[in-house]
């Protein structure tokens, strides 16, 4: 199917652990085209697991709205969100392992994935093709212990796109693997989102992997930190008004910092009060 839009307004996610609240996101506001490949960045413990969970309809927010496609995820019945999950939107987790049969060769796990789509009558290809497509095409029969992490973590790609999703959410999918894995698995990710448009959202630590993404949206506090495009940084104006300090500024400019903004011509200067 083709890609999915993404958009959320307002996303907020509280847990509740040990009489403990913790807000791992406090007012996400993201929109993201039918087809673009996304780049998830940002300290650990920023959100970005939680902002996939949300995409995927695995959590619910605790406030704000999540659109994916034409349905309001933050308000689907569990049997929308479960038709949804099994056919048209796929979430990796972070280990590839998590995503496989142990003890099913690669054929037999993207047989298994596409299981609910064949039940519901949608058409699919068949397993032998889409293991061709990330180059497991000689593993098909193999048992899982004889893959290497980057053939694992190729297997688990195979499974996501397994009922050609619209919507592909990745997290972490190149961590822990050598440079030769590691570009195997964002070829195979680039090659689905350009073959068929599907989106894909892929959470990564690693600069080189966002240094080739054409965008990147970094998750700080549990907000949009920033955005890169083609390698250039921006600052997002929220929804309610307020600009972020990318990461080296906020260096130069502690809180409570008071900052004059002078509009020049066509760009605007930021003059900090030094005491
Ligand atoms: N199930 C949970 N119960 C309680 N708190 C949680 C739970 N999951 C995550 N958190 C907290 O929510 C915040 C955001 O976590 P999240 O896993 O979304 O961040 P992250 O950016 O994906 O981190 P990492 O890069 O380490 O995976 C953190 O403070 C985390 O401790």
């Amino acid at each position: 199917m083709p890609g999915l839009e993404i958009r959320t307004r307002g996303l907020v996610h509280i847990y509740h652990a040990d009489g403990h609240d913790v807000a791992a996101l406090s007012g996400v506001d993201l929109h993201v085209t039918p087809g673009e490949m996304v780049g998830l960045l940002g300290p650990s413990g920023s959100g970005k697991s939680t902002l996939m969970s949300l995409l995927a309809g695995v959590l619910r927010p605790s406030a704000g709205k999540v659109f994916v496609g034409g349905t309001e995820l933050s308000a689907a019945p569990p049997r929308d969100l479960d038709r949804l999950r099994a056919t048209e939107i796929a979430l990796m987790l972070q280990g590839a392992g998590r995503n496989l049969l142990p003890h099913a060769t690669p054929d037999d796990n993207v047989r298994f994935a596409q299981h609910p789509a064949r039940r519901a009558g949608r058409p699919l290809t068949d397993p032998r093709e889409v293991l061709a497509e990330v180059g497991l095409a000689d593993h098909a029969d193999r048992p899982l212990s004889e893959l290497t992490p980057g053939g694992l973590q190729l297997a688990a790609v195979a499974v996501a796109i397994s009922t050609r999703p619209g919507l592909l959410l990745c997290d972490e999918p190149t961590s822990q693997l050598d440079h030769a894995a590691r570009d195997q698995v964002l070829a195979a990710l680039a090659h689905v989102n350009r073959t068929y448009g599907t989106t894909v959202v892929l959470v990564t630590h690693d600069p080189d992997v966002a240094r080739v993404l054409p965008r990147t949206v970094t998750i700080r506090d549990g907000r949009i930190g920033g955005e890169g495009r083609s390698g250039e940084e921006y600052a997002v104006v929220t929804a309610d008004g307020f600009l972020p300090l990318l990461g080296h500024l906020r260096e130069g400019l502690p809180p409570g910092t008071l900052v004059r903004i002078h509009e020049v011509g066509d760009h605007y200067e930021l003059r900090p009060e030094r005491p």
